[in-house]
């Protein structure tokens, strides 16, 4: 990668906002932050309220974009869009956002673009499934957020049940980003300790309640968009952190959404796996050993995905 660090955002609505704002707020990942949005006012607003952080955080070349600044860029984020309704599920916007990805996918590889995809937009399992296959870029080079916004909700919901700091939560939702994911429970580890033998040592709680609070988890997207109508700053930072494993070369294990070749029994379709990221984008998605329970649930979900994807291809030939 090239000394100074170039990202572009396409799609600067609520999502991309805070994903920029994260980002300047960081420091040293990327030195530069090109935005591309339909609404170019906004943009335009955006990269003026921006500039003003830097005095206070870290420089950075913040400016307004277009397509052909996506030629030398390390990475292009994507959170352009449409975004659910009260009531929608992330798999209502399949149509929709499949023929925008499309589009705009085309207009970064045509501007000679040799980086790394991360995209966001959901529903992101499909979408960057859509993205590996209109740029033609090797699998290793388009990641999908996948369930690391989900795994972050998930630590943070087992830290406040047992009092303890979330960064010591080793934790993962894994599958599809929406309403088949699962929790990888028997892999759940507190400070090293397996998660029900902390349970038990300490009976904060009992089984029962514990999967109440995964269901909290897999449902708060519902419940922040009934409150205000988009999910943005969990987001915004997940992305963040995974620009800064792909800019930093961190080798960090994140659950993106990664291309399965085999791995769970899963072929050919994006999902949220944990995954060692670097500066080539994923070095290697790998298999946790999964409880059989949980091992169905990832094949299920799996199962599901497909059957929408080969449905959103389909309509999209038509
Ligand atoms: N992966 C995840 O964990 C999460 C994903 N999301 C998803 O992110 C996406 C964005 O959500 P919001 O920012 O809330 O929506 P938004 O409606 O606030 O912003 C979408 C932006 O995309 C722009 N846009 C639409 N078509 C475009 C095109 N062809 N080229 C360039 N820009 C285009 C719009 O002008 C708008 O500014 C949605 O699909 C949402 O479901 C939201 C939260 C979490
Ligand atoms: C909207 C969405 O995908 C989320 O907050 O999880």
């Amino acid at each position: 990668m090239a000394e100074t660090q170039k990202v572009i955002l396409i799609g600067d609505g609520a999502v991309g906002s805070s994903f920029a704002f994260a980002n300047v707020l960081s420091s040293g990942v990327g030195q530069e932050l090109g935005i591309i949005d339909l609404n170019e006012d906004r943009v335009q607003g955006d990269v003026l309220d921006l500039i003003d952080v830097l005095a206070y955080t870290h420089p950075k070349h913040v400016y307004k974009a277009d397509y052909p600044d996506c030629k030398d860029a390390d990475v292009v984020v994507i959170t352009a869009g449409a975004a659910q309704k009260p009531g929608e599920t992330r798999l209502d916007l399949v149509s929709k956002n499949m023929k925008i990805f499309k589009g705009m996918v085309q207009q970064v590889v045509d501007s000679g673009f040799q980086g790394i995809f991360l995209v966001a937009t959901n529903p992101v399992d499909i979408l960057t499934y859509a993205t590996w296959k209109f740029s033609g870029f090797p699998a290793s080079r388009v990641i999908g957020s996948g369930t690391t916004l989900d795994s972050a909700r998930f630590r943070q919901e087992i830290a406040d049940t047992l009092n303890v700091d979330s960064r010591n939560v080793h934790a993962y939702i894994l599958g599809e980003h929406g309403d088949t994911e699962f929790a990888a429970w028997s892999r759940s580890n507190v400070g090293g300790l397996q998660l029900y033998d902390w349970i038990q040592e300490n009976s904060a709680v009992d089984e029962e309640e514990l999967i109440e609070k995964f269901y909290k988890v897999r449902d708060k997207a519902y419940e922040i968009i009934k409150l205000k109508g988009a999910t943005h700053y969990g987001i915004g930072v997940a992305l963040n952190r995974i620009l800064k494993a792909i800019l930093h070369n961190e080798n960090a294990i994140l659950p993106v959404s990664s291309y399965l070749a085999g791995e769970y029994g899963i072929n050919d379709i994006y999902l949220g796996a944990p995954s060692i990221i670097n500066n080539q984008g994923i070095r290697n998605t790998f298999e946790m050993e999964l409880s059989e329970h949980e091992l169905q649930l990832f094949q299920d979900s799996a199962k599901q995905m497909r059957k929408i994807l080969d449905e959103a291809l389909a309509e999209l030939e038509d």
